[in-house]
């Protein structure tokens, strides 16, 4: 059996981060995931904005992981060709209770070291964002936050992986493990793996996977829905910035921004569940977000949308990531990752690191590894020559993309996955005219195939 330096269980947008890290040090890495796919739990869903940490709480775990990742993916965008809206934020006051809440949190931007924040008065945000409702009172202007692809960054991490040598196996839910003194047996659904060290970034489960090997859990995860809903194309005319509501203890609130896509999302609820993996929208909480967008752009009034989707926040009961050490057992458990996971992800893997680095560590580092360029959009596929058919007229996917994406290195897992590597199926008709021939390519080259379509 391999023995592995490093075992991570969950690929989400946590355990892809740290499975890199180890992978570009040299350590064996072995990713052990539970779904079809990267990022098929609660990274599924989210707005994907690149936080600046301005309303993080001041000296926290969570706002320097969210500090360094930002940095992190900044630096390493350009090499992975990876796109970045730079729209900026602005938070904005739409009461009298909210403006006067606006000068502690430029505070507290300033004191965590977003010192580029500045009020404004209602007539500059008229100025920047013409089309916002007029009730907007005041607002923080946040110059580096910014809207990023919430997918193929994570792509692009976990292909590092494996071109180190790592390796990632998909529908392999950890059943059972044991320390031996040396290191730890893994039981999965695809078999029996060992490793030195183990690194538990499962998300929604992140309590259960502890409770059943470590025998403990030091939280409790109590899921958190947050749905969306995405406007059609028309829609990003009509802003320019990520407007943020004046944030409360347990939410950044409901945001409304362009997407990387080209599409304005808005979102997400904040409602409580205690299912860890059914994430349904629903019309009423739809609606009302729908609703709240035209309050807040009133130009989105009658604006068709286009999709929506749901995702659930490992949150727990307490607000602050949950990062524990079981020194003995060579075990570290990332827990309790809220939404500005996806930002601080690459400055999580960071502090995982540190922490393993006086433990079992890695060994020799390696050359810089090369990436597939994952977010070339301009000039698209189809504008190159020899690029077969257009399959998906909404997002103008070739099959040659298609193709690309199956035969790739980390090809997906499902159909979900073929949609977040290419965008077929993504668009306006959001598959309604390109899922009979996409059924026709993928047939039998998708572990899990299209609902109703045989191996
Ligand atoms: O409601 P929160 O605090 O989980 O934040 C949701 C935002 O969309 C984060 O980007």
């Amino acid at each position: 059996m391999d023995r592995y330096d490093v075992a991570v269980i969950g690929a989400g947008v946590v355990g892809c981060a740290v499975a890199r890290r180890f992978a570009l040090r040299g350590a064996r890495v072995l990713v052990l995931e539970k779904g079809a796919d990267i990022l098929s739990g609660a990274s599924k869903a989210n707005s994907a904005i690149l936080h600046t940490g301005f309303d993080a709480p001041e000296g926290s775990l969570e706002l320097e992981c969210i500090q360094r990742g930002h940095a992190e993916y900044l630096a390493l965008r350009a090499e992975m060709n990876l796109p970045l809206l730079e729209t900026g934020a602005i938070v904005v006051a739409w009461s009298e209770e909210e403006e006067a809440r606006l000068g502690a949190l430029e505070r507290q931007a300033r004191a965590n070291g977003v010192d580029d924040v500045r009020i404004l008065p209602a007539a500059e945000i008229r100025r920047l964002e013409p089309q916002l409702s007029t009730r907007a009172r005041a607002g923080l202007h946040v110059p580096r936050e910014h809207v990023i692809d919430p997918w193929s960054p994570f792509l692009a991490y976990a292909t590092q992986v494996v071109a180190q040598g790592g390796r990632m196996v998909f529908d392999a839910e950890v059943t059972a493990g044991a320390f031996d003194g040396e290191g730890w047996t893994l039981d999965t659904a695809q078999g029996r793996f060992q490793a030195a060290a183990v690194v538990n970034c499962a998300g929604l489960f992140g309590d259960v996977v502890d409770q059943r090997l470590l025998g403990r859990a030091s939280f409790e995860i109590r899921p958190r829905k947050g749905q969306f809903a995405v406007f059609d194309k028309a829609a990003s005319a009509l802003l320019t910035a990520i407007i943020l509501p004046v944030p409360t203890e347990r939410s950044k609130g409901v945001v409304l921004c362009r997407t990387i896509f080209g599409n304005v999302l808005v979102g997400p609820t904040a409602e409580e569940q205690a299912d860890r993996t059914r994430a349904t929208v629903t019309e009423p909480e739809l609606r009302a977000l729908v609703a709240r967008a035209a309050e807040i752009v009133p130009a989105l009034a009658g604006m068709p949308v286009t999709a929506a989707y749901a995702g659930l926040r490992p949150a727990t009961e307490e607000k602050h990531y949950r990062i524990h050490q079981d020194t003995a057992r060579r075990w570290i458990t990332v827990g309790g990752i809220r939404s500005t996971g996806m930002t601080a992800a690459l400055g999580i893997a960071q502090h995982v690191e540190a922490l393993f680095a006086s433990g079992p560590a890695a060994t020799a580092a390696p050359a810089a590894p090369r990436m597939p360029n994952l977010a070339d959009h301009l000039p698209r596929d189809w504008q190159r020559p020899g690029y077969d058919e257009i399959v998906c007229h909404c997002e103008m996917v070739t099959k040659r993309e298609i193709e690309a994406a199956l035969a790739g290195p980390m090809p997906p897992g499902d159909f979900g996955g073929l949609k977040r590597r290419t965008r077929c199926a993504m668009g306006r008709c959001q598959g309604f005219n390109c899922l009979g021939r996409l059924t026709e390519i993928t047939a039998g080259r998708l572990p899990h195939p299209l609902p109703g379509h045989p191996l």
